[in-house]
């Protein structure tokens, strides 16, 4: 695939027939942190035009916590876990009230979909999910998502909705990603800092970001700061996606290909999505290691992981759980999902199919991650 040029990219996002875009809590709150709803309502309004002219438009929003806090009499985002976990419980509710009335000026009905990373990297949940989605977008509605942030579990949960927006971009099969934060572009470095220019374009943003600096959030509310946003870029070019990232009030034009902010080429035609799951959701809870004939069928990409040629397990896993498949010296050759839970792979280790069968049962007759759930690194 040849690397397009920036009008082309912005060409192909004002063209997008679906469009996932999302908006941080530093876009939708007062420098006090608390919720705007002047904010929220102009990009119910920016949104609403491109729904009206026919778009299938998705709503990643932030903003859960940063809405409950101040109902819940505190003045700042908690800190602690269970706090914010709370907070967000209150704060959800809140701000889907304001974007019901904010769309619902338009004519335009929402509806919540709150995920973790746990449900949906499990192929029957992942299917829920994009067939909810598919469902919601053919009826005209407007999907608002966040994560589950009261249920999510500390280890796997995305934390910030980069990531998750960029996920939810390729499960939609969208044709555009827009990133709206509190900085109008990225930047050579964090704007704050002296010197530091616009980027306009990123024609490939697995490979072209020797010579920017990032850092994290830079207001009271946000959490993964432009290294989220990156990586949110890089799993949407990998999916065929092009990005556009640029600040709240800037949502429209963006929309329309205009020249604000800062735009990411697609690097890759559309992989498989539940592929990139696997690969980008959620953080490996175990180690699978194989032996050198394992590994070459791994790297060749075809393979499943079979039991005959596994050596060893580390961590508490469960089936369905992520894990990394390392070589013998301890390099990570794969992500996958386990079909198996962690204590009942050492007895299986080493033994072909056959030898599973008659030991152990046909119920072991099965690879320990099929290739289906494989993604390599
Ligand atoms: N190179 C960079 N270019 C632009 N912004 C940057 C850069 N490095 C760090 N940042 C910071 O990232 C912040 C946006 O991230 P964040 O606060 O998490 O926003 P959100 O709530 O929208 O997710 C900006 O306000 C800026 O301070
Ligand atoms: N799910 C959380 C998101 C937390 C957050 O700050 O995210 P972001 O502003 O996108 O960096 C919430 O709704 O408060």
């Amino acid at each position: 695939m040849s690397t397009p040029s920036q009008a082309e990219v912005r060409r192909s996002i004002a063209a997008a027939g679906t469009i996932v875009v999302k908006v941080g809590s530093s876009s939708l709150t007062q420098p006090s942190g608390h919720l705007d709803p002047a904010k929220l309502d102009a990009l119910a309004a920016a949104l609403a035009q491109v729904r009206l002219m026919g778009g299938r438009v998705v709503l990643v929003s932030s903003g859960a916590i940063a809405a409950g806090f101040g109902p819940l009499g505190f003045d700042s985002r908690p800190a602690d876990v269970a706090t914010q976990q709370a907070t967000a419980a209150v704060g959800q509710g809140l701000l889907m009230a304001r974007y019901e009335t904010a769309f619902g000026r338009f004519g335009i009905r929402v509806g919540q979909i709150l995920i973790t990373a746990e449900d949906t990297i499990r192929a029957t949940q992942y299917r829920n999910v994009q067939r909810t989605l598919d469902r919601l977008l053919d009826l005209g509605v407007v999907p608002i998502i966040n994560e589950n942030d009261s249920l999510a579990s500390n280890e796997i949960r995305f934390g910030d909705n980069d990531r998750l927006s960029a996920l939810i971009a390729n499960l939609v099969r969208a044709e555009a990603l827009v990133l709206l934060t509190d900085v109008d572009a990225l930047y050579t470095a964090p704007p704050s800092q002296p010197g530091s220019r616009r980027v306009e374009y990123v024609p490939n943003v697995i490979d072209a970001l020797g010579d920017i600096t990032v850092s994290g959030s830079g207001s009271k509310v946000g959490t993964g700061g432009m290294v989220t946003k990156l990586e949110a870029a890089r799993v949407a070019a990998v999916s065929g996606i092009p990005t556009v990232l640029t600040c709240a009030s800037n949502a429209g034009p963006a929309m329309m290909g205009d020249p604000v902010g800062t735009v990411f080429a697609p690097v890759k035609a559309r992989g498989s999505s539940r592929r990139l799951w696997i690969g980008f959701a959620a953080e490996p809870r175990g180690t699978i290691m194989v032996d050198a004939g394992a590994a070459a069928a791994i790297r060749g990409g075809r393979a499943s992981l079979l039991a005959a040629g596994a050596l060893e397990v580390h961590g508490n896993f469960s089936a369905g759980d992520p894990v990394w498949v390392d070589s013998e010296d301890g390099e990570h050759l794969a992500r996958g999902l386990a079909g198996f839970d962690s204590e009942e792979i050492p007895q299986m280790l080493g033994r072909n199919t056959a030898q599973l069968k008659r030991f152990l049962g046909p119920e072991y007759a099965h690879p320990l991650v099929h290739r289906d759930n494989l993604v390599l690194v």
